[in-house]
């Protein structure tokens, strides 16, 4: 899902290398699109106070008047050159640091020093002996071989987008990254790949329209998140089910289940174990097939099938308390020993990473006509206490 944010990076990429022509045809919507972009993420993100986008619009927005200012003339200018060959290095170190330091809190010197360190620092590129020292630390000319060097491609430039690219996609796709992190990744992509089409007019409007689009994205997505996704669990949360509710289909159903005995456990093994079930279960209620799981709040959780089949219902529920019941959860030690050798014992025990098992309690129902989601989350909470009442550990379904 946070892919998504790489999208317009990835259109841009394509189309600069498939139809470079277009980008002249194709007139942009609104004059001054990048900054009228950048003005957006800037008025959301402060909105939301999720301050740290604001360093990826400075780096965005420092890169862009930088080649606005210095990269609008013929490459064969020896400074314009210098300049070309100095942008990628600072693309990409810039870009690699940003996004993988621990960044500070906006509105702390500190904040403010990176602030302007990647807002304004590009545009020190400009000046020549910046631009001249920096580019000799360019592996452009290395990566090109001398028998490319006619064909009027940057295949060095090429190589080292495909390198670096490749490499950091490969860490976001393992680390299951975020759309913000692949968004620092598509601004990185869409700048460097104008270097490649540096001479097609408004080549540099576009790849930074695909970055600012990516940042938007990201940012929906993030918001989305914040609204609908439950963080300690990763379920959709209430609000999600609401509206899913009042969309249900005419044969669909719903079940309320809750863990039996929470507040005993909670007691017992503290809030932050109670924690590590819930977690749990958010993860084997996701996993299991046929119906969708939303955190209801609390310990309570809801599932929503869309079919009405009375028989196929009871054996999905009976599926899922049986293996919350016969699941062993091995609680990590909650603090460590205090000694060096009382931990040596722990150690040498079997049971020092204690197992032990919680059940669960479901109550459901079918849907009826005229049907509302109060309706029919009351009809199924009727039912879960049904099920409580009874003795806990099992199914009710009228
Ligand atoms: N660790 C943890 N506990 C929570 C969370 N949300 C709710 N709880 C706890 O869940 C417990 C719910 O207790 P009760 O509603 O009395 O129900 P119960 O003890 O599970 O008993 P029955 O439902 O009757 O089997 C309370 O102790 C809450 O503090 C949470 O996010 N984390």
């Amino acid at each position: 899902m946070g892919f998504i944010a790489a999208l317009p990076a990835i259109l841009w990429a394509l189309i600069a290398w498939l139809y470079p022509e277009w980008l002249t045809q194709i007139q942009l919507p609104v004059p001054g699109a990048v900054s009228v972009g950048l003005g957006i993420v800037f008025l959301l993100a402060a909105f939301f106070r999720q301050w740290h986008w604001f360093y990826w619009c400075a780096w965005v927005g420092g890169s862009y008047a930088t080649i606005q200012l210095g990269l609008q003339q013929p490459l064969a200018q020896k400074e314009v050159s210098q300049l070309y060959q100095a942008f990628p290095v600072w693309l990409s170190v810039s870009a690699l640091l940003l996004a993988f330091i621990k960044k500070p809190t906006l509105l702390t010197l500190k904040g403010a020093f990176l602030f302007i360190v990647v807002g304004i620092l590009p545009l020190a590129l400009l000046l020549e002996p910046v631009a001249n020292s920096v580019a000799t630390l360019s592996p452009v000319e290395l990566l090109t071989l001398p028998d490319w060097k006619d064909t009027g491609l940057a295949v060095g430039l090429l190589l080292w987008i495909v390198a670096m690219g490749g490499i950091w996609a490969t860490f976001l796709l393992y680390k299951g990254s975020s759309s913000f992190a692949w968004s620092q990744w598509a601004s990185w992509l869409a700048l460097m790949v104008f270097l490649l089409v540096v001479d097609h007019r408004d080549a540099s409007t576009w790849a930074s329209v695909a970055a600012v689009i990516g940042l938007l994205l990201a940012l929906a997505d993030q918001m989305l998140k914040l609204a609908y996704i439950d963080e300690l669990t990763g379920l959709p949360q209430r609000r999600a089910l609401v509206s899913q509710l009042q969309h249900l289909r005419r044969r669909s159903a719903v079940c309320m289940l809750d863990v039996d005995y929470f507040k005993k456990f909670n007691d017992r093994y503290g809030h932050e174990v109670g924690d590590q079930v819930l977690r749990l279960l958010g993860s084997i209620l996701r996993e299991h097939r046929g119906f969708k799981a939303y955190r209801y709040g609390g310990e309570e959780f809801t599932l929503v099938f869309s079919h009405s089949d009375p028989d196929k219902l009871k054996s999905t529920l009976e599926s899922v308390r049986s293996k919350v019941a016969n699941y062993p959860l091995k609680l990590r030690e909650p603090s460590r020993p205090d000694s060096k050798r009382k931990g040596k014992d722990a150690r040498g025990k079997k049971d020092a990473a204690k197992t032990v098992k919680i059940t669960i309690s479901l109550g459901a129902t079918l849907k009826e006509p005229g049907d509302t989601p109060d309706s029919i989350l009351k009809r199924a909470d009727e039912n879960l206490y049904s099920a409580k009442k009874s003795g806990r550990n099992r199914v009710v379904l009228k």
